[in-house]
């Protein structure tokens, strides 16, 4: 099942395109990243694929046709695509754990033993076990983050785009959201997700699309993408700490930390 864009543009308001001509297929890789400067559109481009919103120009695609906007067409269309929003509180609408992770799947009919069992599976999957009978309210940010994750994850969708998954987090919330972000990956599903953490997409994305001002101005694999210093920094991000080591220091270029460490005889040499 393939997600994709084509030629679409978006505006809020008339004549003011906030989304420029965008080609993009989501399906090419299990995980694939989409980074820009503040204000580049990178919620809105999710917006759209989940069809929040509808494209001015082009169309979102599942399967290479352009979606249905009609309510039925979305309730199944939300289905094999999920997103999580940057702010937990845009997704949480009850007081209580478990009502709040049922939602959607009361909304489409799913019988409650089911929703208990795939409750009880997102909740491993984000280690929210042992906060899970506390208030929403009383929760910290990043435990909001995984209910709102877990509620996500219910779904079983194809699809999960993650706006944002780590800001606000600590490296101990990181650390496990990157684990996650592999594990949901192994489960077959595809992971579309924007961060301005560049070393956390160096990092879990296959590949990555670049955005400024509305288009997409550069894609590929993250170690070819990040290498050309001067295009990185005009679109207003910096280069992975493994790529700058790498061009300024001579390593050899490393996609992951662990690569570093195990290679570090190498390094040794190359100094
Ligand atoms: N509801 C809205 N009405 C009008 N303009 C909007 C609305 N939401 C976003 N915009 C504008 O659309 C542009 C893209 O915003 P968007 O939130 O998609 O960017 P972003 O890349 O996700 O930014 P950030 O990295 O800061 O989260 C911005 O200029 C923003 O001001």
């Amino acid at each position: 099942m393939t997600l994709s864009v084509s030629s679409m543009s978006f505006a809020y308001e008339k004549d003011e395109r906030v989304l420029r001509n965008l080609n993009m297929d989501f399906s090419t890789h299990p995980v694939i990243g989409v980074v820009g400067a503040n204000g580049c559109g990178k919620s809105t481009l999710f917006k759209l694929l989940l069809g929040l919103h509808t494209p001015t120009e082009g169309s979102v695609n599942w399967s290479q046709q352009p979606i249905d906007y009609s309510k039925k067409a979305l309730i199944e269309h939300r289905k094999n695509v999920t997103l999580l929003f940057q702010e937990p509180d845009q997704q949480i609408f009850y007081t209580d754990v478990y009502n709040d992770i049922a939602f959607s799947l009361r909304n489409l009919g799913v019988a409650e033993h089911e929703i208990e069992q795939r409750i009880q599976r997102a909740l491993e999957l984000v280690d929210g076990k042992s906060f899970s009978h506390k208030p929403i309210q009383y929760l910290s940010y990043g435990q909001k983050k995984r209910v709102a994750l877990a509620g996500s994850l219910v779904m079983d969708s194809d699809y999960l785009l993650l706006d944002e998954p780590t800001a606000g987090l600590d490296p101990n919330g990181t650390k496990q959201m990157k684990a996650l972000i592999r594990s949901i990956s192994d489960l077959g599903k595809n992971v579309v997700m924007s961060s301005h953490d560049i070393n956390l997409i160096y990092d879990v994305c296959d590949y990555v699309y670049v955005m400024s001002q509305g288009e997409m101005v550069s894609q590929g694999e993250p170690q070819n993408v990040f290498l050309d210093k001067h295009f990185i920094e005009q679109v207003g991000l910096e280069q992975p700490w493994l790529v700058k080591m790498h061009q300024e220091f001579g390593m050899p270029l490393f996609r992951h930390e662990h690569e570093m460490v195990a290679g570090s005889s190498l390094i040794k040499e190359s100094i």
